[in-house]
């Protein structure tokens, strides 16, 4: 399949650049408070953040569904509301929420759909799409006889129905079994290699830390953080080292006492907790300590913070 990467981006200018976006719905609700980000091209970035941070709001800007209040996103240069066709050419979306021409057939939805940008009709290019997300099969039913998940494939086949170059999946995953999510785990992947940018919502964070380039963290209409994915497990992965012990503590002995020792709700385990980036007394120290304070321990374990940690405890401390 031809390269979706558009031909006119310079390397350095981002996909899309959002610019001080700001929100305020009819209700007076602030839903983004001048939100900055750019999204590079041919990555797959994460926006992570808790219901109601403003990731819908985000993504219906770009596409043009919702009006900003101030601020600005450009999609490969264009304008989302200034030029609108231009920019809405280049964005596909998978929203949220499934709604589709239920009395078509899937090809026939799909098709229309690349139509609706103005794109010539590309047959070659639909049947390997609908092979790719296991629809080729379905081509003929009616979307409205398909299951659900059958509808989410549809939703996305619309959505890379006229080849865009920036693709936005808003919880693409939340409600599907494990095999649809595999299935777009793995179109993704072909996405990614095809030089396709990706900004992505999920509440599974796993998804995040599988997939992701760089992950975002919004929160009540302003963004936390934009960082690489490792970078972020690197600087705020936490560890732990896990004593299992031969007999269950109630207390620490005292000559233990301010250390970052905690001992697990059964008492069975000791736990040592340090940042991944080192301080703390050192393994061996602490191994050593433990020993002479008496303590024996049948067995050690590591333990390294996910992402799902980390993205608790800054949404924690930003609440
Ligand atoms: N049309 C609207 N009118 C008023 N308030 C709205 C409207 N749409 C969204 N909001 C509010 O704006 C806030 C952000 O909503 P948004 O859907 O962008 O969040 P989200 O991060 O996508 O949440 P979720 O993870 O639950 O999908 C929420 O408090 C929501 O209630």
């Amino acid at each position: 399949m031809a390269s979706f990467l558009p031909s006119g981006r310079s390397p350095v200018q981002p996909a899309l650049s959002v610019r001080n976006l700001e929100k305020t719905y009819a209700s007076g609700f602030q839903a983004l408070k001048g939100v900055s980000l750019d999204v590079r091209g041919g990555e797959i970035l994460a926006l992570l953040g808790p219901n109601g941070a403003g990731k819908t709001t985000l993504i219906s800007i770009a596409c043009g569904l919702v009006n900003p209040s101030g601020g600005s996103v450009l999609a490969d240069g264009h304008d989302v509301v200034r030029e609108y066709r231009a920019a809405r050419e280049r964005i596909g979306l998978v929203p949220q929420e499934l709604f589709t021409d239920a009395f078509e057939s899937v090809w026939a939805t799909v098709t229309f759909s690349r139509g609706l940008f103005g794109k010539p009709p590309a047959p070659d290019y639909i049947e390997q799409l609908l092979r790719e997300l296991s629809l080729w099969d379905k081509r003929d039913a009616r979307v409205m006889a398909l299951s659900g998940g059958m509808k989410r494939r549809v939703m996305i086949a619309k959505a890379l129905s006229h080849e865009p170059g920036i693709l936005f999946l808003d919880e693409p995953t939340a409600g599907v079994d494990v095999e649809l999510r595999r299935d777009m785990w793995r179109m993704v992947d072909r996405l990614r290699q095809r030089g396709v940018t990706i900004v992505l919502t999920t509440h599974y964070i796993e998804e995040a830390e599988e997939m992701a380039d760089r992950i975002a963290v919004i929160s009540k209409g302003e963004i936390l953080l934009v960082e690489d994915k490792a970078v972020l497990m690197r600087q705020l992965g936490k560890r732990e080292v896990l004593l299992t012990l031969r007999t269950p503590l109630t207390e620490l002995p005292r000559m233990l006492e301010g250390l970052p020792l905690t001992i697990s709700e059964d008492g069975t385990t000791l736990v040592y907790a340090f940042d991944a980036a080192g301080g703390g007394p050192g393994i061996a120290a602490l191994l050593a300590q433990v020993s002479a304070s008496g303590i024996d321990y049948v067995d050690v374990a590591t333990r390294q913070s996910s992402l799902e940690d980390i993205f608790v405890s800054l949404v924690r401390s930003h609440a």
